[in-house]
């Protein structure tokens, strides 16, 4: 079945119980992590091939049509989920990554990746020369929609860190200057990053 339509059970009782969920990202890495944090083998599935009746998970590897929208985490993280709701056409989960700067009230926040793509890890660093405090913010909103038209439900984690030099291999934005603890994401092996997730704290918001 395709995972464009949403798939239900036959059962009266259970009939509007969906059992595929789609998780939406043009990001590998992130579809990696989420793949490791979030579920096991035996429910996730690739690429929309869902031919089980067993609840699934189907990972999709593609960008959300349109362009990300200006405003707050939440308010970028719900548009992105509703956006992916209406082309997939059924339930969607999609995830947004903001980096928080302390000094910077906030900032980048949602718009780190293109802070990222502009300055690299040492602009990120020199944001930060003219001040003290170091601190940051990773944020990381997940976003649940059941179908096109439905409001999303959002589940937040946040994880306290500093902006460091980079150290550590440079294949997931911004994981060489983020420090947790002494180590920067870059340096932790993914299991270990992974499991920092229980450390955040997880609030369902409307
Ligand atoms: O298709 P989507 O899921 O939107 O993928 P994306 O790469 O555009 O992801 P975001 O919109 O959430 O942008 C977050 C930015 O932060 C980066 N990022 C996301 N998760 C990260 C993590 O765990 N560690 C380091 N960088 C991360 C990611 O590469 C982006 O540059
Ligand atoms: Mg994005």
């Amino acid at each position: 079945m395709s995972s464009s339509t949403p798939t239900t059970t036959t059962d009266s009782s259970k009939a509007a119980r969906p059992t595929t969920l789609n998780f939406i990202t043009g990001n590998a890495n992130k579809l990696a992590e989420v793949r490791a944090i979030l579920f096991t083998e035996t429910n996730v599935v690739e690429g929309g091939d869902n031919s089980s009746n067993k609840p699934q998970l189907v990972l999709q590897s593609r960008d959300v049509p349109g362009h990300e929208i200006q405003g707050s985490i939440e308010e970028v993280a719900r548009d992105k989920c509703s956006r992916a709701a209406a082309v997939v056409g059924g339930p969607v989960l999609t995830e947004d990554t903001a980096l928080e700067f302390a000094a910077y009230n906030g900032l980048p926040g949602p718009y780190i990746k293109y802070f990222l793509q502009a300055v690299g890890h040492e602009g990120l660093n020199n944001m930060l020369a003219a001040y003290e405090d170091k601190t940051a913010f990773a944020v990381c909103t997940f976003a649940y929609c059941g179908g096109p038209g439905q409001d999303p439900i959002l589940f937040q984690g946040r994880t306290q860190g500093r902006i460091v030099p980079a150290r550590g291999p440079s294949n997931f934005g911004w994981d060489p200057v983020f420090e947790y603890e002494g180590k920067t994401y870059a340096e932790m092996d993914k299991a270990e990053k992974v499991r920092l997730g229980p450390q955040k704290i997880i609030r369902p918001s409307a």
